[in-house]
């Protein structure tokens, strides 16, 4: 298996330069920045720390309160979640109206598209890593719990109990011919179609459509102003990534966005070069340039995907080097086809195996699962909670979809998502911070809450995993990102 990209020995010397840690200044000049532009207000990054670079507490949280809103860095809603869920491509929010989410839902369901709610896990998922934004559930086990129970006698259907709806009626409340009543209630931004005309992505504002077209859709757009090479190959390589592993759509979002900065930064240079007679040649051709579109994402904390996957339970030890193997095999087959696509030449190094396996291995150990509460839920949970004359009106027209849904009315919006702040928190088995999406939380930001108070440099911590198992199980499951817990409950509980 060794050296089947040969990229990878041609470009030895720049793919160790873009994996190379970068040094402790840069990265505290990196998250300061970081900070301070976008006003995380009260927090710190430090590496001094036992376990690498940590995120602290810069003053004083109290119980409950929010310590921090962070915006991602790039994030994909799983391809199996866009049947059930019209976000915005670019902010996760939901979009279009109510009436549109659910007629386009049963309208694809008619069409026998699968309504899979993403728990399922598709072959080689990257998701046993990802971290949950657990919502006002209490059971933070499962990142997808519903609670139907308060839904009262709404909540009678489950999936197979789907009552077909006449596809008239679905199509008249997917085009807007037919209102529901009470929609003023829950507003949502309209749906703005991608510039690009690919009809895949659709965002809830132009800044968004602007954003993720600059960020990375330029290149991954299908429509005919893609800036792709071949949209045949980049069809194959969307394709590949919904039949194997949506992780190959976010590695693919890191290598455009590194792409399109460095072309920034190179026609910059070019210009400036032009404006003086004496033309800064710069040393090591377009390496430092690279080096610097690349500079967010070396911030993240990194191993190859193939060597940090964890072992499915299904794979006996005996067979993980061949598992192994194979997951090298899918991520090359997935990074040929990704190259032929959007290869770019003053980039050649971020077409090598190496660096799309450390980026999959970034998600791996860092990414937190992406989820947005779906207002279609709370539009039927409105509609159960009405007096009684208002309530059985609105449910002579509204039951007939709840019965079309069935369990699927409340399925939120799915995905995973890597954070450039919130990967920096270590993990502690007795955690003051966690993610959870609260209320009024209705896009795809990770949002981290104190558990408890923390004080001015106190480091702040979140677990990984579900603390409240027992010391075995806790230190078998973090054994999967390469590290034994030492954190005080570990120590006090070590045998
Ligand atoms: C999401 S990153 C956290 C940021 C990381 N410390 C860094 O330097 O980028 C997760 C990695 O940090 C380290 N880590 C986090 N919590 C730890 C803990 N309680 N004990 C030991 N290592 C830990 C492990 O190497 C783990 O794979």
């Amino acid at each position: 298996m060794e050296g089947i990209c040969p990229i990878d020995s041609q470009f030895s010397h720049e793919i160790s330069a873009l994996l190379k840690p970068p040094p402790a200044h840069q990265l505290q000049e990196y998250f300061d920045n970081l900070i301070r532009t976008r006003q995380y207000l009260g927090l710190k990054v430090k590496h001094d720390g036992e376990f690498g670079k940590g995120v602290y507490a810069d003053s004083d949280f109290g119980e409950g309160e929010l310590v921090l809103k962070d915006q991602m860095l790039v994030g994909a809603q799983h391809s199996s979640n866009k049947i059930n869920c019209l976000v915005c491509g670019f902010c996760f929010r939901f979009i279009g109206s109510i009436e549109l989410q659910i007629g386009r839902r049963l309208y694809l369901q008619g069409l026998g598209v699968s309504t899979s709610n993403g728990c399922g896990r598709e072959t080689f998922s990257h998701n046993s890593h990802d971290h949950c934004q657990v919502d006002s559930s209490e059971d933070e086990d499962n990142c997808y719990m519903e609670d139907h129970d308060e839904l009262g006698e709404c909540a009678s259907s489950s999936s197979k109990d789907k009552v077909p709806l006449p596809k008239g009626v679905v199509e008249s409340l997917m085009n807007g011919e037919l209102a529901l009543p009470y929609p003023k209630e829950f507003p949502l931004p309209s749906a703005i179609a991608c510039s690009g005309g690919c009809g895949e992505a659709y965002y809830c504002s132009k800044l968004c459509a602007e954003a993720d077209w600059e960020s990375s859709h330029s290149l991954l757009c299908t429509g005919e102003k893609s800036e792709s090479i071949c949209r045949e190959a980049l069809s194959k390589f969307i394709q590949h990534a919904n039949e194997t592993n949506d992780i190959f759509l976010l590695a693919a979002k890191v290598i455009c966005f590194t792409i399109l900065r460095y072309k920034k930064l190179k026609k910059a240079h070019l210009k400036e070069q032009e404006k003086y007679t004496s033309a800064i040649v710069l040393k090591n051709g377009d390496l430092p340039l690279l080096l610097e579109a690349w500079k967010p994402i070396s911030m993240g904390f990194k191993k190859r995907w193939w060597d940090c996957i964890a072992l499915p339970d299904d794979v006996h030890s005996c067979d993980e080097a061949a598992f192994r193997a194979q997951i090298k095999e899918l991520a090359f087959t997935s990074l040929k086809l990704l190259k032929e696509a959007i290869f770019c030449k003053g980039c050649e190094p971020l077409f090598s195996l190496e660096i799309y396996g450390h980026i999959i291995g970034m998600f791996e150990l860092n990414n937190l699962d992406l989820v947005v509460a779906s207002p279609v839920e709370d539009y039927f949970l409105y509609i159960d909670d009405l007096p009684y004359p208002q309530k059985k009106k609105a449910e002579e027209i509204t039951r007939q979809f709840l019965d079309a849904l069935g369990d699927d009315y409340s399925v939120p919006c799915q995905g995973t998502a890597f954070f450039p702040l919130q990967s920096c928190m270590n993990h502690s088995c007795y955690p003051n911070a966690k993610a959870f999406k609260r209320e009024e939380d209705r896009d795809g930001q990770a949002t981290i809450i104190a558990l408890r108070p923390i004080f001015k440099e106190e480091e702040v911590t979140i677990s990984y995993i579900d603390e409240d198992l027992p010391f075995d199980e806790r230190q078998a499951l973090l054994a999967d990102y390469g590290f034994r817990c030492k954190c005080p409950k570990c120590l006090e509980e070590e045998p």
